[in-house]
């Protein structure tokens, strides 16, 4: 995955350190072209990578990253010296996206496949056949195409962006300002016509006089350009190359782009990228459309997680874009965390492909198990469902084989403490052995990006409250409990060896509540041993009473107090870590605290269940619980810092959503 342009980064960088780059531009004024002046995120590796020039600097955004960054814009040759040199022999795959800087390819885009060197290049528009077909043959590349790209251009720091059409005038998508555009909002009428578009970065807001937005940057028109397969294998250069791969005409070629008017379409694409009206046609939705044929469509998948390159000109910045959304795999999909977060992150815009061996989690037999079958009913967006166990390494990696998988949720785990107490060796078989099954198909798949569903658990009794994430972790006393611990530090150990991981594991306080549809909720198999669930099948009349364990502890009524959280902003939880992931390059082991930072006793919680569901709970105190704390509750402040994440759903909430799902499905999924 490749940001092109020597300007790769963005503006909080920039902000951050004006000084040093003023310095860094004068010394590298005719190398390095580009400037750094959006406010746009700039990705970690490229910071720690910007004072390396020529291929010493992409190679170490690559070792940092799994993500091939080539630099360039007046040094063309770097892109040979990348592709040859030893650290970037796993390339398979070369994108050519975008054509932005001044006398250069301004962005390429790798992505991994295989270990047998680059295979296949492509690139958007069709002025480069020249320069394709020389890197083909320096390179022993067998396979160069032009897919049939539509480019699509977001600002930055801009309140607006816009993407014009061929007629260059007419507004044709309008964002608002965020780096991340995942939904775009398309102005029907003056996107019918089909085939060819023309970017425009705006860098200024539209209502700015002085911004010519008629200006096409360039044209992405497609072209038939195919090289001859090379027999050649990759060579290594001798010495470097004293020419460039791309000196000759480039600059008039890319002016001549960049300036041209656009000509009619040679022939008319099979359907129109905006044929219907939909005016929330997000980038998958326009890419599958404009590619005209599958492969295409999956092509352009893999090209969506780039930013996109800048311009030295300040009018055109670097902009973090996404035209598709990730393919993520969701383990444990159909249990209760599982299919709330499955949810949101096809709200969110994800691709989702679920496994779950079913073992809590109700299935009536049909395709899909009923939680996720009203995912998609509430969603209208489909779910991909493996009935499989993550134990299995073939089943799993048959699923690696099937999809191209970019990120991985992992919930799938048992979870009953004291379950976990009498057959501790299925907990460690299941919630580790499966957890490293995982990981090890990941990784043979190039696939780095990790959220792991943990727990408070894993600290066990508190030293201190409210509960940081500094707070020591190890303490725990039941299996279940470890799993948890171990698995953390599994990941940790994983992230220090292998630099392209990046993990965020979320530490979940106690999830309880429902969708606000009442159409997904807990549904416990036999007696419940949580909270929530206990009160709510006791409110509907499944269970006489609720066992209050313990009316002697140090709380303000004597039973235990707990960091209740919803699970709808549990599963927002979810989608901000798979955004933090996709979108920063940063890698490592992070973990935040999913919790309110509110603590509810056991009596608060029935007295906010009968509010809700106008019934009355009987309960029975009773003795102590063993391993429960009197009390325990998060300091969430982390997660709102990095991952901008908030629980904001209250007591009220939890329970009346709880209790329409109760109410509306007594009986849980199988409704009998
Ligand atoms: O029938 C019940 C069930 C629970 N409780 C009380 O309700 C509170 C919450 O208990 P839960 O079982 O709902 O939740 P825990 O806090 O014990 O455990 C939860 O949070 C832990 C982390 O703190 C682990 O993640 C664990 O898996 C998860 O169930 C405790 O005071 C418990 O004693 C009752 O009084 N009666």
């Amino acid at each position: 995955l490749v940001q092109g342009g020597g300007g790769t980064g963005g503006g909080s960088w920039q902000q951050q350190q004006k000084q040093q780059q003023h310095q860094h531009q004068r010394q590298h004024q005719r190398r390095w072209q580009t400037t750094f002046q959006s406010d746009v995120d700039c990705p970690q590796a490229f910071n720690r990578a910007r004072w390396l020039d020529g291929s010493e600097r992409v190679e170490l955004a690559y070792k940092l990253t799994g993500v091939a960054t080539l630099a360039l814009d007046q040094q063309s040759d770097m892109i040979y010296y990348a592709i040859a040199s030893e650290s970037m022999k796993n390339l398979v795959s070369l994108h050519i996206s975008h054509v932005i800087n001044i006398g250069a390819l301004g962005g390429f885009v790798y992505w991994l496949d295989d270990k047998t060197g680059v295979e296949r290049i492509t690139v958007n528009g069709d002025r480069r056949s020249a320069k394709l077909q020389r890197l083909s043959q320096f390179t022993g590349i067998r396979d160069v195409w032009t897919p049939k790209a539509k480019v699509l251009a977001v600002s930055t720091s801009a309140p607006q962006f816009s993407l014009h059409s061929s007629e260059g005038s007419e507004k044709a998508l309008v964002c608002d300002g965020t780096t991340n555009c995942d939904h775009v909002h398309v102005d029907a009428d003056c996107c019918k016509r089909p085939g060819d578009f023309q970017c425009l970065i705006n860098t200024t807001p539209l209502n700015d006089a002085t911004n010519d937005l008629s200006r096409p940057i360039f044209n992405a028109r497609p072209s038939s350009l195919s090289a001859k397969p090379s027999q050649n294998p990759p060579k290594k250069p001798a010495k470097p190359l004293k020419k460039s791969l791309f000196d000759d005409d480039l600059e008039d070629d890319y002016l001549s782009c960049f300036l041209s008017k656009p000509k009619p379409p040679e022939q008319k694409p099979k359907s129109s990228l905006f044929d219907d009206d939909d005016l929330d046609l997000d980038f998958k939705y326009i890419f599958d459309k404009a590619s005209g044929h599958s492969e295409e469509a999956e092509q352009h998948q893999k090209l969506l997680n780039f930013d996109i390159g800048s311009s030295s000109s300040g009018r055109y910045l670097p902009v973090r874009f996404r035209m598709a959304p990730p393919t993520v795999l969701v383990t444990g999909g159909a249990g209760y965390i599982g299919s709330h977060t499955v949810l949101e992150m096809l709200n969110a815009g994800y691709n989702v492909i679920c496994v779950d061996n079913l073992c809590n989690a109700y299935s009536s037999g049909a395709k899909l198990p009923e939680a996720l079958s009203r995912v998609q009913e509430i969603t209208g967006k489909k779910v991909h469902f493996y009935r499989a166990d993550i134990t299995d390494r073939d089943q799993v990696r048959a699923i690696f084989q099937e999809h191209k998988i970019d990120m991985v949720c992992h919930f799938a785990a048992l979870k009953a403490v004291g379950e976990s107490c009498r057959i501790p060796l299925q907990y460690y078989h299941n919630n580790m052995t499966g957890t490293n099954v995982l990981l090890e198909a990941m990784a043979d798949n190039n696939v780095f990006k990790f959220v792991y569903s943990s727990s408070a658990t894993v600290y066990g009794e508190p030293k201190f409250l409210p509960v940081t994430e500094e707070h020591p972790t190890g303490n725990c006393t039941s299996p279940y409990g470890k799993t948890k611990y171990f698995t953390e530090e599994i990941l940790k150990d994983l992230c220090k060896s292998d630099k392209r991981w990046a993990v965020v594991s979320l530490r979940y306080f106690n999830p309880v509540g429902a969708h606000i549809s009442g159409r997904i909720g807990e549904d416990p198999n036999g007696e419940p041993n949580n909270l929530m669930p206990y009160i709510a099948q006791v409110a509907v009349g499944r269970r006489a009473s609720l066992n209050v364990y313990g009316s002697d502890f140090p709380t303000k009524d004597g039973t235990g107090v707990r960091d209740y959280i919803h699970i709808v902003d549990l599963a927002e939880g979810h989608v901000k870590a798979l955004d933090k992931l996709r979108n920063i390059a940063e890698t490592g082991f992070f973990a935040y605290n999913l919790g309110t930072g509110v603590g509810y006793s056991v009596l608060d919680m029935v007295h906010g269940f009968e509010k809700a569901s106008g019934k009355k709970i009987a309960y029975v105190l009773v003795d102590r619980r063993s391993g429960d704390v009197a009390t325990c509750y998060a300091d969430a402040t982390l997660a709102e810092k990095k991952l901008g994440w908030k629980a904001y759903r209250g007591i009220d909430k939890m329970c009346e959503d709880t209790w329409r799902w109760q109410s509306q499905n007594p009986n849980g999924y199988a409704n009998k």
